[in-house]
């Protein structure tokens, strides 16, 4: 098995394109799906963030208040490395356990989306291929003002405090270049699914796994037949 790793900029497209890698049978593992699920009440995670940030930033049902905790963390580096190094070991083993499960299941690659890929690179280096989906960043700006009702200042304060779209194009090996209608997306997209389907990257980690296996029943073997002698 391999990973895929899939990024992109704010509003650029990524859950459209992962939307049509899933119709396709894609495993997808979504990195901000698992971020709210490690912080919800009573998990672990979620105890430390009380113990550490205090019940201000609850809300009247208990769950983390996510827009005050954004606010915090927005505003203090310490804090925010805080807050990381609280979720982000949850984050990496609820997303290793689900990588797991799908290899179990035989899924030759999963691609897993990761919001900062590109801007953290930590979790680059474990990736056998890194898509970027792009969007012009004039296109980008519209769209997020339709979907989001903000004004345009608003808007483009946002895409300031993210690393521009297109210094990320370096960094990736593919790109899905999300800037025109959706069918040019989808069109892309199925060209992704079809290198990825003919991929043989996945063949090391299953050569290895049979392997492994073997090597396990032959020594199984060998100790029942000698416990038999
Ligand atoms: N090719 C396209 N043509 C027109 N509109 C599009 C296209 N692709 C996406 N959109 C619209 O642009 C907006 C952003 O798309 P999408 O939600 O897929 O991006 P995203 O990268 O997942 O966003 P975010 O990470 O900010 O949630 C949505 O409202 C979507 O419907």
């Amino acid at each position: 098995m391999f990973l895929v790793g899939l990024s992109g900029g704010i509003a650029s497209g990524k859950s459209t394109v992962v939307s049509i890698l899933r119709e396709l049978g894609c495993a997808v593992i979504d990195a901000d799906v698992i971020a709210r699920q490690v912080v919800q009440k009573g998990t672990p995670a979620y105890n430390q963030i009380v113990h550490h940030f205090g019940q201000d930033v609850l809300l009247k049902n208990g769950e983390l208040d996510r827009e005050k905790l954004g606010t915090i963390i927005f505003s203090s580096p310490e804090k925010r490395a805080l807050l990381n190094s609280i979720t982000h070991p949850s984050i990496r083993r609820a997303m290793l356990r689900q990588t797991l499960w799908y290899f179990v299941l035989g899924y030759r690659y999963v691609i897993l989306d990761i919001p900062l890929l590109f801007e953290t690179r930590t979790l680059m280096r474990y990736m056998k291929l890194t898509v970027l989906v792009y969007c012009d960043p004039q296109t980008q700006v519209e769209r997020l003002i339709k979907r989001s009702g903000l004004s345009k200042e608003e808007v483009q304060n946002r895409l300031a405090a993210q690393l521009p779209i297109d210094s990320k194009l370096p960094l990736a090996d593919h790109v899905i270049d999300n800037s025109g209608d959706r069918d040019s997306t989808r069109r892309q997209v199925l060209q992704l699914h079809a290198k990825l389907e003919s991929s043989l990257g996945y063949l090391p980690t299953r050569i290895a796994t049979v392997a492994i296996a073997a090597g396990l029943v032959a020594i199984m073997w060998q100790l029942a037949r000698r416990l038999w002698q």
